[in-house]
């Protein structure tokens, strides 16, 4: 944590001095709200001991809402209130949100922004939400547009404590002359800070175009571009966030889903939402998103297209409507003397008509044994006298009560997991026969061996997801649903506050397992999610709205056309708003600079963002003899470790990771992650060393892609150590 800023510069110190005044009038509200909302919770509470049900149903409303408000004010506010707008008299129109202090502008107003909105005891407005409409011009004025906006200042703190102020002045000519303006602006302070092991959000600090992004309209598709850096991973976090504030009843209950590449990712990007008092959004990577499927392998990138691709939809439909291996080739019962039997072809038959209409195999269970009795029935009315033979329903209750029969059918109809039938696919024989005429003799030995069912790869997931669909549900028993507030057998009443916080808070976002009908839907790092992984995701968003973010220079996903038309298919016909971010706020200068000119060697045509700060230090090579590569690299990052404050990333081809891994086992530092190119996707460090950039340029098609996206993970300092330089652009001469 940064030190505070010493009085060298008196007229800072003075004004840190004023805010932290007001900022400890705010925490001071802050705990006698939360004790009045505890009352309330008691209160609720106590309701049940009358007992109508009238009561309880009011008893539930009353403690769910208390518990909630008391979550949203217990959360751990760091930098509670982190603005202040200074604006001019004739933006006054109400005193709504207008704070009790003296305004700067003399005859306007001054107005607090925060994490959540609080009210003193005279309902006057001591901070004002950061998602509210008054405070959007706290992101939106600018020196051209300055919707009121005399002075914006941003507060700094640890805990309870104002650390420093940064002011931006927008409108110099209505600014009284004694008006204190200190600091140059808070972004580049803020970015000038170190990375730590998480990703820190950045509600202090959203800039303009973001902002657009952030409070576009919460239905439909929100679409938005920007190069590395831009912010478009934190936009899309603080979008979910808006949306639950804009409108709570809607997104709280529906729920909101976030999709991201990886889960080092979603660990580095797991804080950001509770940071911002929202506790409720799923938070999945791709190999999360199936329940119950864990996968923690890639797939060689040519094997993991195949499996991306939507032929495989088509693979998989006729994988499902094949035999289940060694399953009975014929039924025999004994029925009234003679023999009913069905042979291999009839059964077939059976299975294929079935079948036909879309393979729901686990749904037509029952559906399948009628047909067999069907069959059998006829036969009997051909073979037995008519004196002997029984109506259709007479003869279906005999026979479905035999136990061969009822064993026949559990062996020739099971019910079927997707890990079933995905492990079917290790049988090179039915492998052909799913996929002869759909994928080229080249794809089809590629997928051969590539089907593991002791340890699922990321491009299984969608497999698996796309399997349990073709298979249907068998029809489920109906489990009653619990009582939200109750805790244990027998035991009416919840015991302690962290009971009935956590129960009401669970019932709030309760989901039946395998929920699939999310309100809305981020899906951040777009342009790496395959065709079969747009078709997994839109299967958690049938009526959801969706926001869309990412990067198509930045893509690994090798045709692009193919991964559009799944995505639409997902996301529908709804309106789309689309918004590009054209600033990049990570990477130092010279650090991009270099990351741009890899990639428009490759693609001249792409529009880059530009870098907004610059570090004075250049991006190091080491070109090394194979045999001096591990040395290098650890000495590299031994360095690059000591020259930064914050994280540092070793990337390294995915095919290396484990081996470099292993050349810091025991290092001891807990600054460093090593990550496989594919892993360092959203990613962000202090400084990185990528080992071996040619051979992650050689990753496949998108190679050179992978390797844009490891050059530009730095925020200060880039090494590079690779055994030959093919990679690296001419220096401009
Ligand atoms: N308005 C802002 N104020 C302060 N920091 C910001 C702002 N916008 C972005 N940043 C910082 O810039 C860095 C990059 O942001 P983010 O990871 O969201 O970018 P991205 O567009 O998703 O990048 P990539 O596509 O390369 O993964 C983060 O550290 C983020 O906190």
């Amino acid at each position: 944590m940064s030190a505070p800023v010493h009085d060298s510069d008196p007229i800072r110190q003075v004004e840190i001095d004023n805010e932290q005044r007001y900022v400890d009038r705010v925490y001071t509200r802050l705990g006698e709200l939360r004790r009045t909302v505890a009352e309330a919770e008691k209160a609720g509470y106590g309701m049940s001991r009358v007992g109508t049900h009238g009561s309880l149903v009011e008893r539930d409303a009353m403690v769910f809402h208390a518990a909630r408000r008391r979550h949203a004010l217990d959360a751990e506010y760091e930098g509670l209130v982190f603005g202040r707008l200074d604006l001019a008299p004739e933006a006054r129109r109400s005193d709504e949100y207008s704070s009790p202090v003296e305004p700067a502008v003399p005859g306007g107003e001054a107005r607090y922004i925060g994490r959540l909105g609080l009210r003193d005891e005279e309902h006057e407005s001591l901070v004002v939400d950061w998602r509210a409409p008054a405070a959007a011009p706290f992101y939106r004025a600018t020196p051209t547009d300055r919707m009121g906006v005399v002075r914006r200042r941003t507060l700094r703190s640890s805990g309870e404590t104002v650390l420093d102020v940064e002011d931006d002045l927008l409108d110099p000519a209505a600014a009284p002359q004694d008006m204190p303006v200190v600091g140059d602006g808070a972004l580049l302070a803020t970015l000038s800070r170190a990375t730590g092991h998480g990703m820190r959000d950045i509600v202090a600090t959203i800039q303009r175009e973001q902002d657009d992004a952030i409070r576009s309209p919460a239905l439909g598709v929100t679409l938005v571009r920007g190069g590395p850096g831009t912010g478009k991973t934190a936009v899309a976090l603080h979008r979910a966030a808006y949306l639950l504030y804009a409108d709570r009843n809607r997104f709280e209950s529906g729920g909101v889903l976030v999709v991201g590449p990886s889960e080092v990712f979603v660990n580095y990007v797991s804080r950001v939402l509770p940071s911002l008092g929202e506790e409720t959004v799923t938070l999945r990577s791709l190999a999360q998103v199936v329940e119950d499927v864990t996968a923690t392998r890639h797939d060689p990138n040519e094997i993991a297209a195949v499996k991306g691709s939507l032929r495989m939809a088509r693979v998989l439909a006729r994988a499902v409507r094949d035999a289940v291996p060694g399953t009975p080739d014929r039924f025999r019962v004994l029925y009234r003397g003679q023999l009913l039997q069905l042979d291999r072809r009839a059964l077939d038959e059976i299975r294929r008509d079935l079948l036909a209409p879309g393979p729901r195999r686990n749904a037509v269970r029952a559906k399948a044994a009628g047909h067999v009795l069907d069959a059998l029935w006829r036969q009997s009315l051909q073979l037995l006298p008519a004196h002997r033979q029984q109506t259709r329903e007479e003869f279906a209750s005999e026979i479905a009560s035999n136990r061969e029969f009822i064993q026949f059918m559990g062996a020739w109809w099971p019910l079927l997991t997707p890990q079933t039938v995905l492990g079917w696919l290790t049988d090179p024989k039915r492998l052909r026969r799913s996929c002869d005429g759909i994928l080229s003799r080249v794809e089809i030995d590629r997928l051969a061996g590539a089907f593991n069912p002791d340890g699922y790869t990321v491009a299984d997931v969608a497999l698996l997801d796309e399997l349990d669909d073709l298979l249907g549900k068998p029809p489920v028993r109906k489990r009653a649903r619990r009582d939200p507030y109750h805790v244990a057998d027998g035991i009416r009443e919840l015991t302690t506050y962290a009971d009935r916080m956590a129960a009401a808070r669970a019932a709030a976002t309760e989901r039946p397992e395998d929920y699939r009908d999310y309100a809305h839907v981020v899906v951040d790092e777009a342009q790496d999610v395959s065709p079969m992984q747009w078709r997994m995701i839109g299967r958690r968003g049938p009526h959801a709205s969706w926001t869309i973010v990412g990067d198509p220079a930045q893509a690994a996903w090798t045709d692009a056309a193919e991964a559009a038309r799944a995505m639409e298919a997902a996301i529908g016909t709804r309106r789309r708003s689309e918004y590009t971010l054209t600033t990049n706020y990570r990477n130092a200068a010279e650090i991009f600079d270099l990351a741009a000119a890899v990639i428009r060697r490759a693609e001249p045509q792409l529009e880059l963002p530009t870098a907004v700060r610059s570090s004075g230090m250049l991006p190091v090579h080491h070109t090394v003899a194979p045999s001096d590569l591990r040395d290098l690299t650890v000495r590299a990052a031994s360095q690059v470790l000591a020259e930064v404050a914050g994280t540092v990333g070793v990337i390294t081809p995915m095919e290396m990771r484990a081996e470099v891994a292993g050349w810091f086992t025991g290092a001891g530092d807990e600054r460093l992650q090593v990550v496989g190119s594919l892993e360092a996707k959203g990613m962000e460090y202090d400084g990185v060393i990528v080992v071996e950039p040619s051979a992650i340029r050689d990753e496949g098609r998108s190679g050179v892609r992978t390797l844009y996206v490891a050059l530009s993970r730095a925020t200060q300092r880039l090494t590079t150590v690779g055994t030959d330089a093919s990679w690296l652009p001419p220096s401009p001469s």
